[in-house]
């Protein structure tokens, strides 16, 4: 069924291990609860090429990592996000352009760059920027298990809760509205109430007020 309006592009990212992945179940099950269509995807993607990345991003590095990262999202977004967000649902992803911008960056890739093979994607309709203290998240890594060579670096929670509060100011910049949240300090299901709240139901464009909506600042670098 669609809806005659457009859908909203929600992005959901943070550290490795901050809470994106249940903070994302908890939005869509709020949303869908709410009698709002919603399509939950991740980046990287599903595809051939996001399973690639996914298996092998022990083995790139850099810029080609990055090219094959922003590959995936143009993909990603012709095949899986657009389609339905002109279908009127509501698509929350697990990681987007703000990973790139921090994740990338901390294996050196200039932000110019990484800006420049981001260029004409759709740019989100809310970006969720989820940080916590660096101890907090790296205590949950430890307690889950290393993935991938980013989390497995002890001083990688640090570097890259650091940068994510800087990415905050970047994609306001661009015009994205942002909420960012602590999950060092609120459960998920209360950050998930809060960003559905930012997502009139409804509405073809979500315009939250940042101060309000803002449950912590990140924590200091
Ligand atoms: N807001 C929160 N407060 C406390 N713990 C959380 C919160 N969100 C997630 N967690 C816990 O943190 C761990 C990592 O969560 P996960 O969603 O897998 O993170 P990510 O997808 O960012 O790697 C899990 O054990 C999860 O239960
Ligand atoms: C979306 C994205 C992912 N990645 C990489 C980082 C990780 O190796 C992997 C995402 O894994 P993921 O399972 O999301 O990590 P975590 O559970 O720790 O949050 O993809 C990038 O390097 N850049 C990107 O822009």
């Amino acid at each position: 069924m669609t809806t005659g309006r457009r859908g909203r592009l929600i992005t959901v990212d943070g550290p490795g291990g901050v809470g994106k992945s249940t903070t994302v179940a908890a939005l869509v099950h709020k949303l869908a609860d709410r009698g709002e269509q919603v399509h939950a995807t991740a980046e990287p993607s599903r595809s051939t090429l996001g399973q690639f990345i996914r298996e092998n991003a022990d083995d790139y590095s850099g810029a080609a990592l990055a090219c094959l990262v922003v590959a995936d999202r143009h993909h990603h977004l012709a095949h899986e996000v657009i389609p339905r967000l002109e279908s009127g649902i509501t698509v929350v992803s697990d990681r987007y352009l703000a990973s790139t911008l921090v994740v990338q960056a901390l294996d050196g890739v200039p932000q110019q760059y990484l800006l420049d093979l981001n260029a004409g994607i759709r740019m989100p309709d809310l970006a969720v920027i989820l940080n916590a203290d660096p101890h907090s998240i790296a205590a949950r890594i430890a307690a889950r298990g290393a993935t991938h060579r980013f989390n497995r670096t002890p001083d990688f929670p640090a570097r890259e809760s650091a940068l994510y509060a800087e990415v905050v100011a970047i994609l306001r910049g661009m015009g994205v509205p942002v909420i960012v949240a602590d999950t060092s300090t609120a459960p998920a299901g209360v950050i998930a109430e809060q960003i559905a709240a930012c997502v009139p139901a409804g509405l073809g464009s979500v315009a939250p007020d940042p101060e309000s909506a803002r449950t912590q600042g990140a924590p200091p670098s």
